[in-house]
């Protein structure tokens, strides 16, 4: 299992947004990370095909990422996931089921099974507008995981989260980088460097650092603290 990104780039206007990027990711927790605006929400969008890239190219074991194929092997939790306030969680995990050509009976069957991995099948026949903030990031990761996906990408869903709730959050992920290849996004090192099996830095669109950080490594913070000095 291989994703591959090679010299990716993206340029708005008079802006490259991402820089010649070029990744070979296997199974395991990718943490991106990256100050605003590094361009971590533009890679992750164009991972997920809903961006199209200016130059480069991106696949799954030799599948583009134009291709339907690796749409439906795909989960991705985005920055500004929008939740139906008055839907349960069940329902909206039932639509979203449906939405992703899931058949009924699976659809139910997995809704239940995702609602328990997330904690939230006490809640489940509760209005989306009663969650808190961890718990909507939860069911958002719930509708990501619906179509068994290879690889899941999930844009800072940590964003908003308090201190208890994001170990939380930590804890329901590091499970999911066993079969899949996991791609999280966050400026927060807190979020990553103990559930990351690899750390990937994005500066003004390019890669700055990518691989395992040990302890030998020195300290995460400090390091990214740093890059953060230089750009201000
Ligand atoms: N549609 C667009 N048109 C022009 N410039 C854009 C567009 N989208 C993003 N950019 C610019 O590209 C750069 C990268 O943005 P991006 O959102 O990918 O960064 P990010 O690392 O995800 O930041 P954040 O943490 O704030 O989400 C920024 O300078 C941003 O202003």
């Amino acid at each position: 299992m291989e994703l591959s990104i090679d010299r990716l780039t993206k340029q708005y206007q008079n802006k490259i947004a991402v820089d010649r990027i070029s990744l070979r990711l296997n199974t395991g927790i990718y943490g991106l990370l990256g100050a605003n605006g590094a361009g971590k929400t533009t890679l992750m969008r164009m991972v997920c095909g809903i961006l199209k890239p200016t130059s480069g190219t991106i696949t799954f074991d030799g599948i583009d990422v134009s291709e339907e194929r690796y749409r439906s092997m795909l989960g991705y939790l985005p920055q500004d996931f929008g939740y139906y306030p008055e839907f349960t969680g069940e329902d909206f995990l039932l639509y979203m089921a449906a939405l992703k050509g899931m058949r009924k009976p699976q659809a139910r069957r997995k809704t239940v099974e995702l609602l328990k991995l997330v904690s939230l099948h006490d809640v489940a026949k509760k209005k989306i507008k009663t969650y808190s903030g961890g718990m909507k990031q939860r069911l958002g990761i719930a509708q990501a995981l619906l179509n068994q996906p290879k690889i899941l990408v999930l844009d800072e869903p940590t964003a908003g989260l308090d201190p208890k709730e994001r170990v939380r959050f930590r804890d329901l992920i590091k499970d999911l980088g066993k079969d899949s290849i996991v791609l999280l996004s966050t400026h927060i090192v807190s979020d990553i460097e103990h559930i990351a099996d690899d750390i990937l830095m994005m500066k003004s669109g390019q890669l700055i650092y990518q691989g395992k950080w040990t302890d030998k490594s020195g300290n995460l913070e400090e390091f990214y603290l740093k890059q953060f000095e230089e750009i201000e």
